[in-house]
């Protein structure tokens, strides 16, 4: 079994406020003029402790940016970034608050995994002893002696988790953890920060696929553009999934009156020598069978096409029609839930 993180749970020792992200009004604009590049724009969202929250987009969408402002290594041009209440720069011990793991850490390549962490163990103010804590957190005590230049992407993966882990931290900010690695390591990093937000941390984990963290998730923020597109709990996300039910007829014409008669929206219609196809939403296949028999109506096929996360997280973030290269600033599309 995997053993916790941390052998005492931080949910006691720590008010949630103090594990509270609170991004308000975030806005960043790098550059000026015509080249000025929005890449944060007027964003809201509020990430609570005890749960894993995935943060999400696509490429360029701003997570980096945002976690960076998070982090004090960029200042946002408006709005304010803030863990527990407090700018990073204004939390005294920040090693001790938050931990974070940007992009693919640099290791020395002739450094072991132990002797990373204890160069970092006493710029964050813990014992060497530490380092071995963490390396067997992470499971990765039997390589504690080998040099990080012969390790795997997985294996970096769990001692840049393992240095976020130095100041046995309440915050954990992971820029996509999962990237790179294998089904074995998704799952194992699954059961890991699960274990973390088990007890009591706040574990925001950006990624630009959903599907790579649907499973380890409770919540999600979506953003696009420097935007919010979406924000919830997963489960109000999947209700977003509208269902579809295909449904095909030699006689166009009779499905044409079938269709109109159900009163189904339609979101496709295709016509052909073979007939009709239509893409019906928000109905279920028995109903739109028992109305084609009951109006004699004959089906080449029926069937459904629900959509999935994926598709949702996609329909969400997509461009505006029209706008391939939305220019700097250009305004979020429509939420389709009204998100705050
Ligand atoms: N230092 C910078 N100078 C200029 N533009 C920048 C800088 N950093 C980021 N950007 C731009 O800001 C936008 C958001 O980038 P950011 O890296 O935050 O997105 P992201 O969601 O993390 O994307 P990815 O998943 O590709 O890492 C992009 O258009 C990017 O090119």
């Amino acid at each position: 079994m995997q053993p916790g993180p941390t052998s005492t749970p931080t949910s006691t020792s720590t008010p949630d406020d103090d594990r509270t992200v609170r991004v308000e009004h975030l806005t960043k604009t790098f550059g000026s003029g015509p080249h000025a590049v929005r890449a944060v724009d007027d964003l809201n969202f509020e990430v609570r402790p005890g749960r894993v929250t995935g943060f999400l987009g696509p490429n360029g969408a701003g997570k980096t940016t945002t976690l960076r402002m998070l982090l004090g290594l960029v200042s946002p041009t408006s709005g304010t970034a803030t863990v527990g209440g407090r700018r990073y720069a204004e939390i005294a011990r920040p090693a001790h608050v938050v931990g974070a793991a940007l992009e693919a850490a640099s290791f020395h390549p002739g450094r072991t995994a132990r002797d990373h962490l204890r160069v970092f163990a006493p710029q964050v103010g813990v014992p060497d002893t530490r380092a071995d804590e963490v390396l067997a957190l992470v499971g990765l005590s039997a390589v504690a002696q080998r040099r990080v230049g012969g390790f795997s992407l997985g294996m970096r993966q769990r001692l840049a988790l393992a240095t976020t882990l130095l100041g046995d931290p309440p915050v954990l900010l992971l820029d996509e953890p999962a990237n790179g690695l294998d089904p074995e390591g998704i799952a194992w990093l699954r059961g890991f920060l699960r274990a973390l937000a088990h007890e009591g941390r706040t574990v925001l984990v950006s990624s630009h696929v959903l599907s790579e963290v649907e499973q380890t998730v409770d919540d999600v923020v979506i953003i696009a553009r420097g935007r919010l597109v979406h924000a919830s709990p997963l489960g109000e996300l999947a209700r977003l999934a509208r269902r579809r039910v295909e449904v095909a007829s030699p006689d166009a014409a009779a499905l044409d009156a079938l269709v109109a008669a159900g009163g189904w929206a339609v979101d496709d219609v295709r016509r052909g020598p073979d007939g009709a196809t239509y893409v019906l939403l928000d109905v279920d296949t028995p109903a739109v069978g028992a109305a084609a028999f009951g109006a004699g109506v004959e089906l080449h096929r029926l069937q459904a096409r629900d959509v999935g996360l994926e598709d949702v997280f996609l329909q969400l973030t997509a461009p505006p029609p029209g706008a391939e290269q939305p220019p700097a600033g250009a305004p979020a599309p429509a939420r389709l839930d009204g998100a705050a």
